[in-house]
């Protein structure tokens, strides 16, 4: 394929989707990435040279990635023009290519561009956002027993109020929007009608449904002992309180659940291990409180994509914070990795940040990709380095004795203990 300013490694190969949506891995897979704004700098060379060592060093040379420069933010803006934010042939080799990593992008607040982030997540349908979320011992935390911090989100990633579907105070169509709905749909409620912004939330059953199965699926796959449908369904009915109810749905139809002590509650027996499954709800103000006190009690999360972004950063800053959570955005076939963190402009282009949560973000490529034991070596490093204490500013700040490394520091730590 010809592209106008991504240049395709000539060493390397396409990875390939087969028709049961597994993959097919050559040794010297193209891998696109974006290196992201602000700290995007900072955390993807690191990321970049922990992986090519826990690679090498995994499979004797015999594999290696085939690194490609795909653009999107700022940086596009400067390779392509100053309007182009997200160029279409980037759309087009994340898909190509299959599986790819990127850097935080720059979302400005009220006008501008909408996020850069979201938009890549709705035109590549990556209807998952997986956030998995565990403590490394010695990780500084806020909680008594951060080891019983061990949950994944599962993130609905393609509908809510992140559809984009508001107009601002005082247009046209707000004004139109809010005039429909008093004078057709007869709704009284809103309080001021003039001067109101006004924003749409579509939650389908549709959306919820293939999120929440991929959810009970991870369950079974990995032997999880619970999944929590959160929501905030006592207020938002029609929306949050139906995704609870499609979800508990999914979970009878299609995965035999039945109800625990007349429900709502339901659960069913792994087909694998024979070990039952827990499915149940928690409204998500009472979750926010949960994690905290009772984390131990909760294992997979799925959950509508506002309740999920809060709940990735608050649970994130129980086992070290988000220079070290990491994060996938799923379709059937396209996986793009990301950092949970944003572009943290104040620290930009210091080689100062926690590398932590793209190269973990790698890690979950890795493994995605079934190269297991490169995988393995990432966390045997990771472990290694904060077990030393050798870390970086976001961590050595709340740990005694700890020694201060920089962003490329600490990926050199990671590799030093991969043994
Ligand atoms: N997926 C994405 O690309 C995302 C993009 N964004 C975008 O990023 C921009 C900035 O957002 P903001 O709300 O400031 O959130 P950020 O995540 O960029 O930063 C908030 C704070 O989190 C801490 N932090 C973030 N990353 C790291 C890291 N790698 N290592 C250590 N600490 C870290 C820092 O805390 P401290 O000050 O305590 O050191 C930082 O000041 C916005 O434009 C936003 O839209 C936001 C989230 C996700
Ligand atoms: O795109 C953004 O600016 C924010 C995204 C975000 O916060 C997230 O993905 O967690
Ligand atoms: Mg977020």
């Amino acid at each position: 394929m010809e592209f106008q300013h991504i240049c395709v490694p000539s060493t390397g190969e396409k990875i390939q989707v087969q028709e049961d949506f597994s993959l097919l891995v050559p040794d010297q897979p193209i891998i696109p990435f974006i290196e992201g704004d602000g700290i995007g700098v900072d955390v993807t060379p690191p990321m970049q040279a922990v992986v090519d060592a826990a690679v090498a060093k995994a499979y004797a040379g015999q594999r290696k990635i085939a690194w490609m420069q795909v653009y999107a933010g700022e940086k596009a803006t400067q390779v392509y023009d100053k309007d182009t934010w997200l160029p279409q042939e980037t759309l087009t080799a994340i898909k190509d290519y299959v599986v790819s990593i990127k850097g935080p992008l720059t979302t400005p607040v009220g006008g501008g561009i909408r996020s850069l982030n979201v938009a890549l997540r709705q035109e590549l349908d990556l209807y998952v956002c997986q956030r998995p979320v565990r403590w490394f011992t010695g990780v500084p935390s806020p909680v008594k027993n951060p080891g019983d911090v061990d949950m994944v989100i599962f993130r609905e990633n393609s509908e809510d109020i992140y559809a984009g579907v508001e107009w601002k105070a005082g247009t046209p169509e707000a004004d139109k929007l809010i005039k429909f709905l008093r004078e057709e749909m007869g709704v009284n409620k809103i309080r001021f009608t003039e001067e109101c912004g006004i924003g749409i939330k579509p939650v389908s059953a549709q959306g919820t449904k293939r999120l929440v199965r991929k959810a009970l699926q991870y369950a079974v796959d990995n032997d999880r002992s619970s999944v929590t449908l959160v929501h905030k369904g006592n207020i938002m009915k029609f929306t949050e309180g139906a995704f609870k109810d499609w979800g508990y749905q999914v979970a009878a139809e299609e995965f035999g659940a039945e109800l625990l002590d007349g429900g709502p509650w339901m659960q069913f027996a792994n087909p694998n291990t024979g070990k039952q499954i827990i499915v149940k709800d928690v409204i998500a103000d009472a979750m926010l409180q949960q994690i905290l006190l009772r984390p131990a009690e909760y294992d997979v999360i799925a959950t509508l994509n506002l309740n999920g972004d809060y709940l990735s950063d608050a649970l994130a800053a129980e086992v070290g914070g988000i220079g070290i959570a990491p994060g996938a955005n799923l379709s059937d076939s396209v996986a793009m990795f990301e950092a949970t963190h944003g572009t943290a402009p104040k620290y930009a282009g210091q080689d100062k940040v926690n590398p932590g949560s793209l190269i973990l973000s790698a890690e979950m490529m890795l493994r995605h990709m079934g190269w297991v034991e490169a995988a393995d070596l990432i966390i045997q490093g990771m472990e290694g380095a904060i077990a030393a204490k050798t870390v970086t500013y976001d961590f050595e700040r709340l740990m005694e004795g700890a020694e201060l490394l920089s962003s490329s520091e600490f990926g050199a730590a990671v590799i030093a203990h991969m043994d």
